[in-house]
């Protein structure tokens, strides 16, 4: 940093008792809102701003506060009442409307209120009886204060903290410390998006003239927010890149190329692209971290297949987690399908395998023998190693925490990963949420697949519902009946779905009804999973342990009971468990819902079909937090920026930081000092980001 950028720090890190009035006591208070030195205080927004420019009385409402501009029309009356308490009131003519002022607890006011004077009054009007209680109020007669003050902005406090004198000591800071505040966005991109430089961004933030100097300072802001956070985010990526040295895997592209050629269908463009980008991260020298997106039944195992036969091939051993006991099965048998007539040795390995298989699976890992596994979370245990991992794959990433996805990537040497996910979040967001990834999208739908209809109806609806149910089945299709369960050990929920499991039994004696829960053991479950693939089943009755992954192509219809209780992305996956095959499929939701949010995800859910959609209305209905599963999501908080409400801003930020990354000036350019010294700064608490 040169000399004047030594000032610049060392002016603004001052702590905030540095300026005039601001106590200890109060420090401490400040402390508590996050503001320790002066440039944090000017970092402090008002969250809103009161509005003080003069309005015409005709045209407020009753109650309202409001700024007028008048002339005192009589002299005041000062009346003293209670223990210590006063009351002064006299006329203003404002406009043609003759109104009472009245201000409480200030006896002084009397000596100032003169006829004929100008005044300026902030204050809740009473417009029956004309009368306004003064809040705030301003002699405009005097040269000093002409025309000051228009909007007024309101911090949030604590404490004995008051909000005038946040506004006093906000503007000392930024008169005496304005000229320090340094720029950290490049001069290029200012001009581009034709953004506030940021001393003068920082003035407007707090003491706008107009709403629309607000609004420009408040666009700088949420522009620097994220491209300051995108900034880091690349850096940490690049820097993983370069230290995380992987496995150059040399597979042999044309087995990969007859592999695929004999697959039952043709691979959609989407599942193309994306598998030609995890085939070149194979390849290369370093190690791939790829979030694999698509949503429900875009074929993503297909392409996890394909990617782990190409690593198979290359001579290494791949790994595949999924988060539940039934999904592992099913993927074990569908790898086990598409490998039927290649030399692949495959195991798989949950809570459930008994000590003798374990021991034989964990001998042909280490011994290398088996080439692949597949498992739930019993793949991360202590015990576990491999010959030669090259690949992993892990389905539903969200469910797996960032510790158990380092345990697993520790099992090799230095792995290829692959995240798998079904949770539409948007690509943006993936790429914030989850720092360093690549973000892979699969963007398309297997042709033939047509949308899953959506219905809604209510308990009392129940006969049509079963009467519709009678007819796919008899046309040789199945169905499954969800009922909700929050808690696998919540003991009423299972009785709910065993007691649904009962009637349909008498409603329908005719078929073959099965049922799964979480208190099922692993084998009963697994059981009655693979006797519903096979058909011999035809209404499944079911808990949300169906909820991911699940692939049964010939049922088509999906009803979920008491749909109120789920939330949008989880009715959304659940959904997907039908609509997987060519024919037509159904969803149908039983709900009463008694909020309007409720109300809202019904009709969300009839009308919108495609997943990234449904994540959307779903973000802008309960707000990041919720939908991530708040703070290990790992999102980050910002300050004016939203990154629903901003999200255009979101993804050009991310562009212009990568570009600037990317550019070899960036790393010695003097005029990206300051960015370089705030990344050094940064990095250090960043890289928790860094799986
Ligand atoms: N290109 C394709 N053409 C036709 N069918 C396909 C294609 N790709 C996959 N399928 C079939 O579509 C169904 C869904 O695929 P898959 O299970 O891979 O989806 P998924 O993305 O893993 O879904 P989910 O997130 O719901 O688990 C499977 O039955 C699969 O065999």
């Amino acid at each position: 940093m040169s000399k004047q950028d030594w000032a610049v720090y060392h002016a603004l890190k001052q702590p905030v008792t540095t300026l005039k009035g601001v106590g200890e006591a109060l420090a401490e208070d400040l402390s508590l809102l996050g503001i320790k030195t002066i440039e944090d205080l000017l970092f402090h927004f008002p969250y809103r701003y009161d509005d003080c420019r003069p309005k015409d009385l005709a045209e407020v409402g009753h109650e309202e506060t409001v700024t007028v501009e008048g002339t005192v029309h009589s002299e005041p009356v000062l009346r003293f009442y209670g223990r210590n308490k006063a009351r002064c009131s006299f006329k203003v003519l404002v406009g043609r409307y003759l109104i009472t002022a009245v201000i409480f607890n200030r006896p002084y006011v009397k000596q100032q209120v003169k006829v004929g004077r100008s005044i300026r009054l902030t204050g809740k009007i009473d417009k029956h009886r004309l009368q306004l209680t003064v809040q705030h109020y301003q002699w405009s007669d005097t040269a000093s204060n002409k025309g000051e003050e228009t909007l007024l902005p309101v911090y949030s406090v604590t404490g004995k903290l008051k909000v005038a004198q946040l506004r006093k000591w906000m503007k000392a800071a930024l008169r005496d410390y304005a000229a320090y505040i340094p720029e950290m966005i490049p001069q290029s991109l200012l001009t581009r998006y034709k953004l506030l430089p940021r001393p003068e961004a920082l003035r407007k933030i707090h003491f706008p003239k107009d709403y629309e100097e607000g609004k420009q300072a408040k666009r700088r802001f949420i522009y620097e927010e994220f491209f300051l956070f995108q900034l880091k985010m690349q850096a940490l990526r690049k820097r993983h890149r370069e230290q995380v040295e992987g496995i150059p895997q040399h597979y042999d592209q044309q087995k990969v190329e007859n592999f695929i050629r004999s697959l039952p269908f043709e691979l959609t463009a989407a599942q193309r692209k994306a598998l030609d980008q995890i085939l070149h991260d194979l390849k290369s020298p370093f190690a791939m971290n790829r979030l694999l997106q698509g949503d429900v039944g875009s074929g993503k195992t297909v392409v996890a297949a394909i990617s782990l036969y190409a690593s198979i091939s290359a001579g290494y051993q791949g790994a595949f987690m999924v988060p539940t006991e039934i999904l592992a099965e099913q993927h074990y048998l569908s790898l086990k399908q598409f490998y039927r007539n290649e030399n692949i040795q495959i195991a798989l390995l949950t809570g459930s395998s008994t000590p003798k298989e374990r021991r034989e699976i964990l001998a042909g890992l280490q011994l290398g023998t088996i080439d692949l596994v597949v498992g739930t979370h019993a793949l991360i245990q202590k015990d576990v190693y491999f010959k030669n991992l090259g690949l992993i794959i892990t389905d539903e990433q969200h469910r797996f925490g960032v510790e158990q996805r380092r345990q697993l990537r520790r099992k090799g040497a230095a792995p290829d990963v692959l995240l798998m996910t079904a949770t539409p979040i948007p690509r943006t967001l993936a790429i914030t949420a989850f720092g360093d990834l690549d973000v892979t999208v699969i963007d398309e739908l297997p042709a033939g697949r047509k949308k899953v209809e959506t219905y809604w109806v209510k308990e009392h609806m129940l006969d049509r519902v079963f009467r519709f149910m009678q007819n796919e089945i008899d046309q040789g299709r199945q169905a499954y009946v969800v009922c909700p369960l929050i808690e696998e050990s919540d003991k009423l929920d299972v009785q709910n779905v065993i007691d649904f499991h009962a009637k349909l039994c008498k409603v329908f004696p005719q078929y073959r009804i099965g049922l799964l829960h979480g208190r099922l053991s692993s084998a009963e479950k697994g059981k009655t999973m693979r006797r519903f693939a096979q058909g011999e089943i035809q209404i499944l009755v079911t808990t949300t342990v169906i909820e991911v992954g699940v692939d049964v192509p010939n049922a088509t219809l999906m009803i979920i009971y008491d749909a109120e209780r789920f939330g949008l992305s989880q009715l959304h996956q659940l959904r997907g468990r039908v609509g997987r095959g060519n024919h037509q499929s159904y969803c149908i939701l039983i709900a009463d819902p008694k909020t309007e949010a409720g109300i809202q995800r019904m009709h969300i859910m009839r009308s919108t079909h495609d997943g990234f959609e449904v994540a959307k209305k779903d973000l802008a209905l309960r707000g990041t937090g919720d939908f991530f599963g708040t703070k290990q999501s790992g999102l980050p908080d910002f300050k004016v920026a939203d990154m629903i409400r901003d999200y255009r801003a979101l993804e050009v930020a991310r562009k212009d930081a990568q570009a600037l990354i990317q550019n070899p000036s960036f790393w010695t350019d003097e005029q990206f000092g300051l960015l370089r010294t705030y990344l050094e700064e940064q990095l250090g608490t960043g890289e928790k980001l860094l799986d």
